[in-house]
C-alpha cells in the first residue's frame, strides 16, 4: 500500500484549462504531448496556472501541528514569458473558498515498481505473478488461457534457483525497503520545493501491490495524480506492464476514470539522472590506481529480442541513448574511459538483447582488459541482479576471464542529486494530467463474446498441446533454462 501516506491536503485556487494534445494508442493509451515527463512548453498552447494551498497534519510522524502554505506553478504557452516558476504564498481557507474557482486539490504520486519477495516462502508465488504477466510472457492471443498454468509450471521449475539467489542477499530482495525509502525522500524533497503530495508504492509482482495503492489513492480521494515508474527507461515488460494494470483499474471505476493523471513514461535523459549517473561512475574510477585504463561496462536487464523487432519496445533506443548522454557527460568533465554495452538476466528458451553481459566479460578478458568498472543500468535501486548477478556470478566470471581489478557502482537509491531530480520531474508532469482514457478495445470485446470464446478455447487448447509438447519447450525445461 502506501509508503508514504499521509493526510496532506492542498486547496487548489486556480486551474485554468490544460490543453495537452493527447491521444489513444492501442498498447501505451496514454501517450500525451508530454515529451516522456517533461511538459513540452514549445508545442503546447495551453496555460495552466496552479496554486496551490496546503493544510496538512502527518500522521505518520505524529505531528500535532498543521501547517498552511501554498506554492504556485505557472506554465504559459510559447508567448507568454513565465514558462515555469515555483512561489510560495500564505493565505487563509477562507481566500481560496471565496474564490469561484476553488476545489479542493490532493496529489498523489504513484511509484510503480516491479516488487521482490520478502521471504524465501514468497519466491515461488512472486514467480507466479511475474510469469503469469502477459506482458512477461507474451502467449498469441488464441493461447492466452494458458497463461496461468505455464506460469505455475515456470514458478516451480525456476523457484528452487530463485531461491538460491535470493537466500543469498539475505533471504529476499530489498526492493520494497529501498522504495519506501525512495518514497519517503521523494515526498521531503517535494515538500522541500512547496509541493506537499502523498506518494504511494505499488509493486507488480509483490506487495505493495499496485492495485492496493490505487485503492489507497481512491480511500485518500487524491483528485491530482503523478504516475512515476521507477524504470529510467521505458519497456513493455516493465512500465509498460505496470500502465496496463492501472488503466484495467481506472477505466472500471467512475472516480478514478475522472482522475486527472500525467504518467511519466520514462526519465532517462533528465539531466539529473544523468549528472547522478555520472557522479557515481566518476566516484567509483577514482577507487581504481589507475583510472583512465579502467572499462566501464553497462550492465542493462535484457528483455526478449521480440519485445523490440516485432512489439516495438523502445527499451533498446533508449538505453543506447541512455548511455551515450552518460559517456557525454562524463567526457565534458574530462573523463575519457572506454565503455560497452551489455545485457543480463536471460530467462527461457528465446533469443535475448544481445549481447550477452556474461559473454563479454570472458571476450574482454580474453582482449585483455585488466580493469573494468559495472554500472547497472535499468534500475535504481539494490536488487537481486545487483547484489547475486553482477556482484557475485560475474565478478566471479570476470576475475577467472583474466580481469584484475573489477569495481561496482551503487543503484541511485536515495542519491539526494536523482531525488531531487525526480522531485522536479514530478512538478512539471502536474499540469498536463489528464483523466485516463476509458474505451475498451475490440479485442477485449471479442472475449465477451460467448461464441467466438468457445471457438478461441477449442483452437486454442489445439494449439496449446502442441506448443507444451514442442521439442523447444522441452529442451528449455530439461537444461533448466527457465
Ligand atoms: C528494467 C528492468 C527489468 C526488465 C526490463 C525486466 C524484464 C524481465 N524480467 C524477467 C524475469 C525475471 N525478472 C526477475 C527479477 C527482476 N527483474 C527486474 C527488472 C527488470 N525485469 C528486477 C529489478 C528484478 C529483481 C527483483 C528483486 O527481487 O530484487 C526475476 C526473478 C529473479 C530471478 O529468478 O532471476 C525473473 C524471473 C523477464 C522474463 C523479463 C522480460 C520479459
Ligand atoms: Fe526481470
Amino acid at each position: 500500500m502506501s509508503a508514504t501516506s499521509y493526510s496532506g491536503v492542498l486547496s487548489q485556487t486556480k486551474l485554468l484549462g490544460s490543453n495537452l494534445n493527447c491521444s489513444t494508442h492501442r498498447r501505451f493509451p496514454t501517450s500525451c504531448r508530454l515529451s516522456e515527463g517533461s511538459l513540452d512548453l514549445e508545442k503546447s498552447t495551453s496555460r495552466v496556472f496552479l496554486s496551490s494551498c496546503s493544510s496538512t497534519s502527518d500522521k505518520r510522524n505524529g505531528m500535532l501541528g498543521r501547517s498552511h502554505h501554498c506554492s504556485t506553478i505557472e506554465k504559459r504557452n510559447p508567448v507568454g514569458q513565465t514558462f515555469c516558476s515555483l512561489g510560495v504564498c500564505t493565505h487563509s481557507r477562507v481566500d481560496v473558498e471565496s474564490n469561484s474557482h476553488a476545489t479542493e486539490e490532493r496529489v498523489g504520486v504513484l511509484l510503480l515498481n516491479l516488487g521482490g519477495p520478502d521471504t524465501l516462502d514468497d519466491v515461488q508465488p512472486f514467480l507466479f505473478n511475474l510469469f503469469a504477466d502477459p506482458d512477461i510472457i507474451r502467449l498469441p492471443r488464441l493461447f492466452r488461457f494458458l497463461q496461468k498454468p505455464l506460469a505455475k509450471l515456470i514458478s516451480v521449475f525456476r523457484a528452487p534457483k530463485s531461491k538460491e539467489g535470493y537466500a543469498s542477499i539475505g533471504g529476499g530482495s530489498p526492493l520494497r525497503k529501498i522504495t519506501d525509502e525512495q518514497a519517503d525522500a521523494l515526498k521531503m524533497a517535494l515538500e522541500a520545493k512547496n509541493m506537499p503530495v502523498n506518494v504511494y508504492v505499488g509493486m507488480r509482482y509483490w506487495y505493495p501491490f499496485t492495485e492496493e495503492a490505487i485503492q489507497q489513492i481512491k480511500r485518500d480521494r487524491i483528485t491530482r495524480l503523478v504516475v512515476l515508474p521507477l524504470y529510467p527507461q521505458f519497456s513493455i515488460s516493465t512500465t509498460g506492464s505496470s500502465i496496463r494494470v492501472m488503466q484495467n483499474i481506472f477505466r472500471e471505476d467512475a472516480y478514478l476514470s475522472r482522475l486527472p493523471v500525467s504518467i511519466i513514461k520514462s526519465w532517462y535523459q533528465r539531466e539529473g539522472y544523468i549528472k547522478s549517473m555520472a557522479d557515481l561512475i566518476e566516484k567509483e574510477l577514482t577507487i581504481f590506481s589507475k583510472p583512465e585504463e579502467v572499462m566501464i561496462f553497462f550492465s542493462a536487464h535484457g528483455v526478449p529480442v521480440s519485445y523490440v523487432e516485432n512489439a516495438g519496445d523502445p527499451y533498446k533506443d533508449q538505453m543506447e541513448e541512455c548511455i551515450y548522454l552518460i559517456m557525454q557527460e562524463l567526457k565534458a568533465r574530462g573523463t575519457f574511459n572506454e565503455h560497452t554495452l551489455a545485457f543480463q538476466s536471460r530467462v527461457g528458451p528465446v533469443q535475448w538483447l544481445k549481447p550477452y553481459t556474461d559473454e563479454v566479460l570472458v571476450e574482454l578478458g580474453q582482449k585483455g582488459v585488466k580493469s573494468l568498472l559495472a554500472v547497472p543500468v535499468s534500475f535504481v535501486s539494490e536488487h537481486i541482479e545487483t547484489l547475486e548477478e553482477i556482484d557475485m556470478e560475474y565478478k566471479e566470471l570476470a576475475l577467472e576471464s583474466g580481469i584484475e581489478n573489477w569495481g561496482r557502482v551503487p543503484a541511485l537509491g536515495c542519491t539526494s542529486s536523482f531525488i531531487m531530480d525526480l522531485a522536479d520531474a514530478v512538478i512539471e508532469a502536474l499540469p498536463s494530467a489528464t483523466a485516463m482514457s476509458t474505451s475498451r478495445n475490440t479485442s477485449e470485446a471479442v472475449d465477451q463474446d460467448p461464441m467466438r470464446y468457445v471457438i478461441k478455447m477449442f483452437f486454442g487448447s489445439i494449439l496449446a498441446f502442441v506448443l507444451l509438447l514442442s521439442p523447444k519447450m522441452l529442451v528449455a525445461f530439461r537444461n533448466k533454462l527457465f
